[in-house]
């Protein structure tokens, strides 16, 4: 499943210069009203990091991620208008509510921060490796999808996502078989609900 998410026809056909302009501006804009939902889960991570975390630096790293959305937010934006693509009035499609739907149902109180953080960890990191494939020597990505493989497939973003998965591995050490077993259910859906949002932006 992990693969399936990773190597999507979506990020190959970015890769291979082959993909569809118009899936990628639906990606795009769906992708704004994900994020805007994701903003809201982390502060959930961080609440849980404040109430839970047995070390100071996860404040840190999270807090560092939330500075990079206010910043994605605004690439979004600058992103939109530069596709033309409308990012007031867009409906939430079918894959894009349930995922968010999924973000609301870990934002609840009574969820452990060792599964927040593994599926907080798990949705950073499919991104990182979905778009890192495209910086790779011998792709073929188009010089104006470039900045978009960037913002998730820089070795900076590898190096957050490898800080939160570190965070993960810790939290899990400490939890109890049932915690383990929940987080393991989170990384799974977290993996259904990203093959299901890209196969939303092929028009699927
Ligand atoms: C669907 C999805 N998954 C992950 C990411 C990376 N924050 C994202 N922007 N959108």
């Amino acid at each position: 499943m992990y693969d399936r998410a990773i190597q999507h026809p979506f990020v190959i056909g970015i890769s291979d210069g082959s993909v569809d302009l118009s899936a990628f501006r639906r990606w795009l804009a769906q992708d704004y009203i994900f994020v805007k939902e994701f903003v809201p889960f982390l502060a959930s991570v961080l609440l849980k990091a404040w109430k839970q975390s047995d070390d100071e630096s996860d404040m840190e790293i999270l807090l560092g991620g939330m500075a990079s959305l206010s910043d994605e937010l605004a690439w979004f934006r600058k992103e939109a208008s530069k596709w033309d693509v409308k990012l007031v009035g867009i409906v939430p499609q079918k894959a894009n509510l349930e995922y968010c739907r999924f973000l609301q149902s870990l934002m609840l109180p009574e969820v452990d921060y060792a599964v927040a953080i593994t599926a907080f960890w798990a949705i950073e990191t499919v991104y990182q490796e979905s778009f890192s494939l495209c910086l790779d020597n011998g792709s073929k990505t188009p010089e104006e999808l470039m900045e978009t493989c960037q913002r998730w497939g820089s070795a900076n973003f590898g190096h957050y996502c490898r800080s939160l998965q570190k965070i993960a591995d810790r939290c899990l050490e400490k939890a109890s078989s049932d915690i383990i077993q929940k987080a393991e259910e989170a990384f799974v859906c977290v993996l259904e609900h990203e093959l299901n949002f890209w196969n939303m932006s092929c028009g699927e």
